[in-house]
């Protein structure tokens, strides 16, 4: 029987952070992992999809060079050595999540799967844990569609896409969340043709104006994008697949991504062992991130349905850190960014415009202000996009911005709305110019612009003013 102050089950983003802090902060700790150290974001996630996007980007760079008045070269793809930059960018990353440095740390790792055998008790790898605090960060799995046919065809998910050592020559994505989005414009970039079938709306969650321009971009890039079209059944077609669509069309593809959204992974833990509730969105928590039914039982990460993200589940790690290891309070409730690494990039903080109507009705004001009026996007000639800021009564509610590096601009943004710092203290900060970050300055300073500019009672004050002048 090993004894441990805290146990945690799933050494992705978010037990790792916790697993780091807590050893460091003279935790007896735990960490039970049953697949690769690192989780799905260095794994199959983040990282590899992120790899493959920069060889895209500069791939579309060297095919687009002729705005910047060089000749437009189409590269030869080596599609292989693509994903051997994929591959190395998670070899260069893995070191840090590595059992060898976690063990360095202090960490007792245990490689196998974690499951409840009761209340304060695991069983992983032919060894019992018993511990004051378990935490649940098991993550999550691709979320297969009740599409009939795909038992009986091949398909990829993100767990096998970045395995893949030829080029697709068509792909066809079914899904058009982030997942699809990110990589049928990757794969578009390096070449391969793209069928998107969406059954909704492209990014459904994302502001819908902002959304459709990555539809328009994916689309004038080269894709095929069919949203609002369900997918009926899929079959083998040869060395490829079918898809059969409601409308009665038939798509032939090389290859199927199904990329339909993730579903926690929590089967393997035996939770009712410990009396551990969860629904099909992640274990029953509360703000405090603390199981409802076990009090010794936490849950972070996409395993707590609470956002599906890297940074949530290293900012569940540090809500959990400070209550299970120093008993102080704790609950969530900082903004959480979200960008989708389309080109151009799509990023959200708070309330999009249709949530913030809804909430705050007609006290809120919409400001916008373009990637066209911004000198540093049109030396880059990456004008597309926008800023839109969500506003009540002089702060933000929330932030949408669809342009070049909006991911890098949103940062700011989580800060502001976290902090509830007034446009006012942004619209007076001196900003280097020519920037990017100009955009956000200049949105919040178009809040004040109407009350400066075109005001009588200003314009009558500073007329008489100036007569008094000497
Ligand atoms: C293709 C793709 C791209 C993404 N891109 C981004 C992005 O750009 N930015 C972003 O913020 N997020 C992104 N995400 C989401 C991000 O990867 C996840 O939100 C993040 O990995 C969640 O971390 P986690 O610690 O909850 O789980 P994970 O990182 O998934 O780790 C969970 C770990 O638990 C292990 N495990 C599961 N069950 C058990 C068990 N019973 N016993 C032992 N071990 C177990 C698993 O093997 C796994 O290693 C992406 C996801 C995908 C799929
Ligand atoms: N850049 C990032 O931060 C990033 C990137 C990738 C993934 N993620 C995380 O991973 C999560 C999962 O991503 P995802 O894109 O798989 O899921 P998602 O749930 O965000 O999107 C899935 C899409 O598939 C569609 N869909 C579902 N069933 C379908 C069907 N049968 N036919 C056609 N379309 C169908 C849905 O309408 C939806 O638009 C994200 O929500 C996000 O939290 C984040």
């Amino acid at each position: 029987m090993i004894r441990a102050d805290l146990c945690i089950i799933g050494a992705g983003a978010g037990g790792l952070s916790l697993a780091a802090g807590a050893t460091q902060m003279g935790a007896r700790v735990v960490l039970v992992e049953g697949a690769e150290m690192g989780g799905d974001c260095l794994n199959h996630g983040c990282v590899p999809s992120k790899a493959l996007i920069e060889a895209a980007r500069a791939a579309h760079t060297m095919a687009t060079a002729g705005r910047f008045g060089l000749a437009p070269v189409r590269p030869v793809v080596d599609y292989a050595a693509v994903m051997d930059h994929v591959a190395r960018t998670i070899a260069a990353i893995a070191p840090m999540d590595s059992q060898e440095r976690f063990e360095g740390l202090g960490v007792h790792v245990i490689r196998g799967w974690g499951r409840f055998a009761g209340p304060d008790t695991l069983e992983a790898a032919g060894q019992q844990i018993r511990a004051r605090r378990f935490v649940i960060a098991t993550g999550s799995r691709p979320a297969l569609p009740p599409l009939p046919g795909l038992d009986e065809t091949p398909y990829l998910t993100n767990e096998t896409l970045f395995s893949l050592r030829a080029a697709p020559a068509h792909l066809l994505v079914l899904g058009g969340g982030p997942i699809g989005v990110e990589m049928a414009q990757a794969h578009l970039r390096l070449g391969v043709a793209v069928t998107l079938i969406e059954s909704g709306r492209l990014m459904g969650r994302e502001d819908p104006e902002l959304a459709a321009q990555i539809t328009a971009t994916l689309r004038a890039e080269g894709a095929t994008v069919l949203d609002q079209t369900a997918a009926l059944r899929v079959e083998p077609a040869g060395e490829g697949v079918r898809l059969h669509l409601a409308d009665g069309r038939q798509i032939l593809g090389s290859h199927l991504l199904v990329a339909t959204g993730r579903r926690v992974a929590l089967e393997a833990l035996n939770l009712s062992a410990a009396g551990v509730e969860a629904s099909a969105t992640g274990v029953r928590v509360g703000d405090d991130l603390r199981s409802v039914s076990n009090r010794r039982v936490y849950a972070i990460g996409d395993a707590a349905g609470r956002g599906q993200f890297t940074h949530a589940a290293g900012y569940h790690a540090g809500i959990v850190l400070r209550q299970v290891l120093l008993g102080l309070p704790a609950r969530i409730g900082a903004p959480i960014p979200r960008v989708t690494y389309s080109d151009p990039e799509l990023a959200q903080v708070g309330l999009t415009e249709p949530e913030a109507r809804a909430a705050h009705g007609d006290r809120l004001q919409v400001l916008h202000w373009g990637f066209d009026h911004n000198d540093r996007a049109q030396a880059m000639a990456e004008t597309t996009g926008r800023i839109k800021l969500m506003v009540v009564r002089g702060r933000a509610v929330g932030v949408s911005i669809c342009g070049p590096h909006a991911g890098e601009l949103i940062g700011l943004w989580a800060l502001m709305l976290g902090a509830r710092l007034r446009l006012s203290a942004l619209a007076g900060a001196v900003l280097p110019y020519p920037t990017l970050s100009e955009v956000s300055k200049r949105a919040a300073g178009a809040y004040f612009s109407p009350k400066l500019f075109d005001n009588p009672v200003i314009r009558l004050v500073v007329r008489s003013v100036q007569r008094l002048l000497p």
